[in-house]
């Protein structure tokens, strides 16, 4: 039995396996470029994010349907269910799929298709949180707030994704502050790629309650020490680092570092179609590459669902955490 954790960082859309895709495919009649599932697997090899992102990008075309998006969720929440997810907070990009045309509507009630069901026939309770484009411009993503009110009772949030640099949260404080005056609770990319300055500004300017990713803020002492007496908890990405070069390998993750300097810590996939791995697979990784002992692994998930959006359920996230306690590690004596 895998050590049970929350899911916080996870792109719905990369989830999207090889297979899923050639199926969807031919299922809607879109050419993809790409031969067979190993041609395209060939392709996953990545030089940075955007290298990455114009793949994931290229490949949504295949999910046009409400069948297509809850078809998707469908495939995740079995595998994220083996691997230990007892609750996942998962992050959808609706302007990918407007701007091809493709509903608000459709994406929503696709996903919620599978994930209202998702407890029960999983054993994974799920949120949603609407992440914006931040190399789109500030009125798209006003817009996108706008196209989504229709279904806020199932958008626990919202998130900022996509090409970093250059894109500093300021541009998106106003769709920020509309979507707090509707109670939505607000995270950020930042610091994967871009500087320790973006960290700062997605606090201060955004009020982001968690960041995503967040490894750069190593570069900068003052920034560690904010974050660690706000107990502002941070969504790694371990294999995706590796994968998109923000880390060279995975032996020189700065993860124990963060864990030492007391940061609040969780362990995620990103977008674990693309990256080699889903969240236990990211978990094993950083345990045989840092060498992380049993009380680091404990703690990692602890920290999953402390940093976990279930202030509606207070008992299912102490449930949860009661769990991770008395977790028995396979192979003790
Ligand atoms: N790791 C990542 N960074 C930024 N945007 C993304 N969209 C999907 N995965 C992403
Ligand atoms: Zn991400």
């Amino acid at each position: 039995m895998p050590l049970p954790k929350a899911e916080l960082h996870l792109h719905i859309e990369g989830t999207l396996e090889p297979e899923l895709a050639f199926a969807l495919a031919a299922r809607n009649g879109v050419p993809l470029p790409y031969a067979h599932t190993d041609e395209l697997r060939k392709a996953y090899q990545f030089d940075d994010l955007q290298s990455f992102l114009n793949l994931y990008y290229e490949l949504m075309a295949v999910l046009r349907t409400e069948q297509d998006f809850e078809d998707l969720a469908n495939a995740y929440l079995p595998r994220a269910a083996a691997q230990g997810v007892r609750h996942a907070e998962i992050f959808f990009d609706p302007q990918a799929h407007i701007a091809r045309g493709v509903a608000m509507g459709t994406v929503v009630e696709g996903l919620w298709r599978a994930l209202g069901r998702s407890t029960e026939n999983h054993g994974v309770s799920t949120q949603l949180i609407m992440c914006f484009l931040r190399d789109e411009s500030a009125e798209s993503a006003l817009e996108t707030l706008e196209a989504a009110k229709p279904y806020l009772d199932r958008i626990i949030g919202i998130g900022l994704d996509s090409a970093e640099v250059g894109h500093p949260p300021a541009k998106f404080r106003e769709v920020y502050e509309a979507a707090a005056a509707l109670g939505l609770r607000r995270v950020a990319h930042a610091g994967e790629e871009g500087p320790p300055e973006y960290i700062t500004e997605a606090l201060d300017v955004l009020g982001v309650e968690r960041i995503d990713h967040g490894l750069r803020c190593m570069e900068d002492d003052a920034l560690v020490e904010r974050l660690v007496r706000e107990r502002v908890p941070l969504t790694l990405c371990p294999l995706s680092n590796v994968r998109l070069r923000a880390v060279d390998v995975l032996a020189e993750h700065p993860l124990p570092a963060m864990l030492d300097a007391g940061l609040l810590c969780t362990v995620n996939s990103d977008d674990p179609a693309y990256f080699g791995g889903y969240v236990a697979d990211n978990f094993h990784a950083v345990r045989d590459a840092l060498g992380l002992d049993q009380e680091r692994m404990r703690e990692l998930a602890r920290n999953s669902f402390v940093a976990s959006f279930l202030e509606h359920d207070e008992e299912r996230r102490a449930r949860y955490l009661a769990e991770v306690e008395a977790y028995d590690f396979p192979g003790r004596p």
